[in-house]
């Protein structure tokens, strides 16, 4: 199962791009930078990686992202998480950002979405991996913050497919940015939301209404409320669950007692993806690897969360049906 999981066509729907800095680029980087980071070795480092809730890991992955000062430092890190992309087999990625964690620091909007977008294109031309990238709004800043960044953004729409919503959950609600996800739509921009990680169903109720959201980042609160999970079923509102950090920030104690594959079963278009993966211990194959370990399932399931996240995702129809039919046959010819 492990060769199947391996090689396995891939779509990842929920990937910071600042949660793939590992801690070498990250100590390279301070260096080549005159950045003061409170580490001096890899180890001191991980060592740092112990959570305990979403605010413990968002106060070190911040402090981590200080080290991001020049466009080459956005590409290398970029293309750093391309050829592990490419090492799990993942075809297709909707990658997030966060301008404001770097503009806040004085670093410039187009610095930061040039440097990603360089490695992107570099990625699809060079290893075949296509790309989409989503702009989110730090939800612990206020509305007239993200309203600037939207502004910051409408020079680069050729670039960024998505807006959406991440950051502290808790206190934080959907409705505080209402008017900038009715903004961003007006502009053309698709949306999406972090609800339902630490904070409960109510919050994706609340995401759904009131940022008329296409796709659910994590969403696994909504089993609280059964009714919410046969409208996921009966509308097809997809879930980006990320399993290894729900782990990592406590939102599932075990991983033998998270809800994915329960949800799976139940017919929600559930797909699984690593978030901030130099944080949380692994990328896509991992992830897969950590669900079928603690909660086994067959080949044509695991494959269903391909089929999921290829129908979740935003490229064209045709690009659907090609990936489609590259993992049926997949499917097919390794059942
Ligand atoms: O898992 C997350 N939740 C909220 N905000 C985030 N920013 C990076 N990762 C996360
Ligand atoms: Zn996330």
């Amino acid at each position: 199962m492990k060769e199947f999981i391996q090689y396995l066509p891939k779509v990842e729907l929920h990937l910071h791009i600042e949660g793939t800095l590992e801690p070498e680029l990250m100590l390279a980087l301070a260096k080549r930078n005159n950045i003061d980071i409170p580490f001096n070795s890899i180890a001191e480092v991980r060592d740092a990686y112990n959570f305990h809730n979403l605010q413990s890991f968002l106060d070190i992955y911040f402090q981590g992202a200080d080290v991001l000062i020049k466009e080459q430092d956005f590409f290398e890190l970029t293309w750093a998480y391309l050829l592990r992309c490419q090492a799990d087999n993942v075809v297709h990625t909707e990658i997030f950002f966060d301008p404001q964690a770097h503009t806040q620091r004085g670093i410039c909007f187009d610095t930061v979405v040039n440097g990603i977008h360089r490695a992107l294109i570099k990625g699809t031309t060079e290893l075949g991996i296509s790309s989409k990238l989503i702009m989110c709004f730090l939800r612990h800043l206020d509305e007239e913050s993200a309203f600037k960044t939207l502004a910051q953004a409408q020079d680069h729409q050729d670039k960024i497919i998505a807006v959406g919503l991440d950051s502290t959950e808790l206190g934080h609600p959907a409705a505080k940015f209402e008017q900038v996800f009715k903004q961003a739509i007006k502009q053309g921009f698709l949306t999406v939301a972090h609800a339902g990680e630490e904070g409960p169903a109510s919050n994706i109720h609340e995401a759904l209404r009131l940022l008329h959201i296409t796709r659910i980042d994590h969403g696994v609160r909504c089993t609280d409320d059964e009714e919410l999970v046969q409208q996921l079923v009966s509308e097809r509102i997809p879930l980006t669950v990320c399993p290894l950090s729900n782990i990592k920030l406590k939102v599932f104690e075990r991983m033998e007692q998270h809800n994915i594959v329960a949800l799976l079963r139940k017919g929600v278009c559930v797909t699984i993806n690593s978030d901030d993966p130099a944080y949380f211990g692994g990328y896509m194959t991992d992830n897969f690897l950590a669900v079928n370990q603690a909660l086994p399932m067959n080949k044509t399931e695991i494959a269903q969360f391909t089929f999921n996240a290829i129908a979740a995702s935003f490229i064209s129809k045709s690009e659907k049906q090609r990936l489609t039919i590259v993992t049926q046959r997949y499917l097919e010819q390794n059942n």
